[in-house]
């Protein structure tokens, strides 16, 4: 995992120097005098041996540790790149002048326009615009126009978020980085050395990568409107572990109090299915008893962690629905299976016992356990507030626009996560599969668990 709290050292002088230096740090026409002074203050070589030092320090750590490169240093060249050749002088005079976000000084009848305090650019599709607005001018206001600032500013929206008195930011969302087209699902591997399950493929993220998700030792937490695709990331965990499913290596519960509408198509693939409650609380029962056996056989055995295999199965209990577990049963009940949630979800991780509860509303009052889970995704929900509940705290301010991902067909499965060791949140679509799909998958995990057994 990238460390990102160390700075490396030339980063410091870099920060030093352009404190001691402010103009270099005011764009490129005062980088470029700034250069100037360097060169007369420090000579041609040494600036020229700084600068070119500081190229080569660049190429190498992009070269060495491309990912913390690109969780790190990526979004600050790319947000120096946009505050000083994107939202710069007069085009940014220009854009708040035709929206009608600059004010006049009534004595000089100067233009006034708000400031841009600082840029962030999480993603090379999201810019964070913190502006400072100008006396008399409301959030509000800004909200108001933020139609005609995405248009003026070539973008697919912008969200405005108040951040303190007078700084508001401007939540620019530069494109939408996935076609109309679904993603399709992953190939079926047939080799179970050809699966990580510390990296399961769940679809695409905005660069155009594999979005991987580990299952060991994670609780995967689903949080979207109705619509929103929840259903795709419930099935391609199951693709991306196929072989495995069909080896015994890994073994699905499910709970769908959706009278198992969602999960009927691929009934055979899970170890116990419940589409009632008293089956629902039964199952929860059983996989805590199990993570107890499992727990005791790894302490016998003087081990601190389970290894997936046919004896000690990765066991997986997907919840669609959680709310309706969670809040919406008999209370006196809903209280056992809480507390019961808790124990697996605190003492599973190394026993090889996960959760992934798929939810609407992730208020803390329809999921008083979503603090337990420990990788979290939020697709298409309604409201701004339920981003930073799923992702955490300023999540939303950073770029995570979850609320404003139109809940269509031509959006399902898009929504953000953040990946660990990072506070940027990432825009990834989840691939989809149709009934087909999961029927291919149905038979290619039964059928070869027949002919597993006829070896055998
Ligand atoms: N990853 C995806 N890519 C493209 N389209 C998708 C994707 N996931 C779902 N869809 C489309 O969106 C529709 C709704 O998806 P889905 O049923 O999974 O939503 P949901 O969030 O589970 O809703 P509900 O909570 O009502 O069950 C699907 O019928 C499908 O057409």
């Amino acid at each position: 995992m990238p460390n990102t709290s160390r700075k490396p050292k030339w980063e410091f002088r870099a920060i030093r120097w352009s404190v001691q230096h402010p103009g270099m740090v005011a764009g490129p026409a005062s980088l470029a005098s700034a250069l100037g002074v360097g060169v007369a203050q420090l000579g041609v070589p040494t600036t020229g041996g700084i600068t070119a030092g500081a190229a080569l320090g660049l190429a190498g750590w992009y070269r060495g540790h491309p990912d913390s490169f690109d969780t790190t240093m990526l979004p600050r060249l790319r947000a120096w790149h946009r505050r000083w050749l994107t939202y710069v002088g007069s085009r940014w005079r220009d854009i708040l002048d035709d929206c009608g976000l600059t004010t006049e000084n009534r004595r000089t009848g100067e233009l006034v326009v708000p400031r841009i305090l600082k840029v962030r650019s999480a993603s090379p599709s999201i810019d964070t615009i913190h502006v400072r607005i100008n006396r008399g001018q409301t959030p509000e206001l800004f909200e108001e126009r933020a139609t005609a600032l995405a248009n003026a500013l070539l973008a697919e929206r912008v969200a405005v978020v108040k951040v303190c008195p007078q700084v508001v930011a401007l939540v620019v969302e530069r494109e939408n980085p996935f076609t109309d087209e679904a993603i399709p699902p992953v190939e079926l591997v047939h080799d179970i050395d050809g699966v990580d399950l510390s990296a399961i493929e769940l679809g695409d993220t905005e660069h155009g990568q594999p979005w991987t998700q580990s299952f060991l030792g994670q609780h995967l937490f689903v949080a979207g409107a109705t619509g929103s695709g929840k259903g795709s990331l419930l099935w391609s965990p199951l693709r991306g572990m196929a072989p495995l499913l069909r080896a015994g290596v890994v073994k699905p519960d499910v709970i769908d109090l959706k009278e198992g509408m969602e999960t009927e198509v691929g009934a055979d693939l899970f170890h116990r299915r419940a589409i009632e409650w008293d089956d629902a609380v039964e199952t929860v029962e059983l996989f805590r008893d199990e993570m107890k056996v499992r727990q005791a056989e790894l302490r016998s055995q003087g081990k601190r962690k389970f290894t997936a295999s046919a004896e000690t199965p990765l066991r997986l209990l997907q919840i669609d629905e959680l709310g309706m577990l969670t809040a919406y049963g008999p209370p006196a009940e809903v209280r056992g299976v809480l507390k019961l949630l808790a124990e697996i979800m605190t003492q599973g991780r190394a026993a090889g016992f996960s959760v992934a509860g798929y939810v609407q509303e992730p208020t803390k009052d329809t999921v008083p356990v979503r603090e337990l889970f420990t990788a979290r995704v939020c697709l298409s929900v309604t409201s701004q507030n339920q981003v930073d509940m799923v992702l955490g705290d300023g999540m939303r301010l950073r770029g995570a626009l979850a609320d404003e991902i139109p809940l269509d067909p031509a959006h399902a499965g898009i929504g953000f996560v953040v990946e660990q060791g990072s506070r940027n949140p990432l825009r990834v679509r989840a691939s989809y599969q149709s009934d087909q799909d999961i029927r291919e998958l149905v038979q290619f995990v039964t059928q070869g668990r027949a002919a597993l057994r006829a070896v055998a």
